[in-house]
């Protein structure tokens, strides 16, 4: 039997449930079990290429070997409590689009079927294919076996899915989500990240952001808003309105501008009862390199914003450039020093790039999420572009004078 592989990069991360032993690192072994540590030694952090599975799920529905059918996207979809989760993914199933859909609820233990019954399945739409409630828990201990099981679940039912949405009830960071989905070489094969949306409640986000600018942890709201890729602005109907019951733009900017403020490289959609243009938020793509235009189009239209314009948030955006080519084994070092090293206490949530790199004409693409990275080679640089590598990042406590000079310092050569 054939066991083709779908061509794919070794990402490489640090154990996401135990950042208080960052010493150790964990292996995704290449055939199915549970992700285990590497307790036996205190020696220093290894980057592990994560291996290839031998057979994927394609590979084991698919005897003849033949590959044709792309990963269903799994769209993500987080947001502060009753800011309109359930709202969007009704409207999703309520959509004319035709998609087979698959709902997996991630719910709080004792809730479980609440949140299932607030939603009505789509009449003439989508079908909602499967239900899939996940007890409450650390998604990355605890609810990691069920998602994935449920994911498997899903993917090997004998009539295809198109799309598969994951909502996250009562989770704060949806980081972890990400790099099972992100990580995960046997699943990569049936499914992939599409990208992560977080549903925003226009009239309350400004307290929930300036609530806690005094605190050194940081809430919901900022975690989802950092990881997000799309922001949906919801409930824009209940910001105060100027004379006549017009919406105040001015006021609706401000919020866009806060949102942007902390991730700028998320589009921002405002919405009343999460109508979004159904295009914008399902197969966005947001994690692979692809659908480079996308991450190149992001890149270019992600100006830092001058400081003093900048509301005082903790949690930001940042964005480097460098001219010269770098060393990809610098490279290497230098993210891990970043996101496994936490150089200079900053704390990188997200980071997307494209890098020039040396001796190759190829533009490299760089991802992160939070201990997670990958970097590969995307397409060719055309003759007349500008070769610049570009980095932006979204994190707490980031120092972009560290972050320049520490970058610069890949493109020597020794
Ligand atoms: N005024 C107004 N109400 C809205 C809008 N969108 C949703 N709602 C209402 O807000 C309430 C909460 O919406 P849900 O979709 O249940 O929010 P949720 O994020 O799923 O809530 P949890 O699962 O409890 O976190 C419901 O009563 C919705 O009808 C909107 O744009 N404007």
């Amino acid at each position: 039997m054939t066991t083709e592989r779908k061509t794919s990069y070794p990402k490489f991360e640090r154990n996401p449930c135990s950042p208080s032993k960052p010493e150790k690192i964990i292996e995704v072994p290449a055939q199915r079990a549970p992700l285990q540590m590497e307790d036996d030694d205190d020696s220093p952090p290894l980057a592990v290429p994560i291996p290839k599975p031998l057979e994927t799920f394609n590979d084991s529905h698919n005897p003849t070997g033949s590959h044709a059918q792309s990963p269903v996207g799994v769209t993500v979809i987080t947001g502060y409590l009753g800011a309109g989760k359930s709202t969007l993914i009704n409207y999703i199933l309520n959509g004319k689009h035709g998609k087979k859909i698959a709902v997996i609820l991630n719910e709080f233990g004792e809730e479980i079927g609440v949140e299932r019954a607030m939603i009505n399945e789509g009449e003439g739409g989508a079908t909602v294919e499967e239900w899939v409630e996940l007890a409450n828990g650390c998604v990355c201990c605890t609810v990691k076996h069920s998602l994935v099981q449920a994911l498997e679940q899903l993917v090997q039912r004998k009539e295809r899915l198109d799309h598969i949405l994951l909502e996250t009830t009562g989770l704060a960071d949806p980081a972890p989500l990400a790099s099972i989905l992100w990580l995960d070489d046997q699943l990569e094969s049936a499914v992939r990240l599409d990208s992560i949306i977080t549903v925003v409640d226009a009239k309350n986000i400004h307290m929930q952001l300036e609530g806690y600018q005094s605190s050194s942890s940081f809430p919901e709201a900022f975690l989802q808003i950092a990881f997000a890729d799309v922001v949906i602005l919801n409930k824009v109907d209940l910001i105060p309105q100027e004379n006549c019951g017009i919406l105040n733009s001015n006021a609706l900017q401000d919020l866009e501008k806060a949102i942007h403020d902390i991730n700028s490289l998320a589009i921002v959609i405002p919405s009343i009862c999460c109508q979004v243009d159904l295009h914008k938020i399902l197969d966005c793509q947001a994690y692979g390199a692809k659908h480079l235009a996308y991450l190149e189009n992001l890149l270019q239209e992600s100006k830092a914003v001058p400081i003093k314009n900048r509301h005082d948030y903790s949690v930001q955006t940042l964005c480097i450039s460098e001219q010269q080519p770098v060393d990809l084994s610098k490279v290497r070092l230098w993210i891990e020093d970043l996101i496994w090293e936490k150089r200079s206490n900053m704390d990188v949530y997200r980071c997307k790039g494209i890098l020039s790199v040396l001796n190759s004409d190829q533009l490299h693409t760089l991802q992160a999420v939070k201990e997670l990275y990958e970097i590969e080679p995307a397409r060719k640089w055309n003759q007349m572009e500008n070769q610049t590598s570009k980095i932006v990042f979204i994190g707490h406590n980031l120092d972009e004078t560290i972050l320049r000079d520490s970058f610069k310092s890949c493109t020597l050569q020794i």
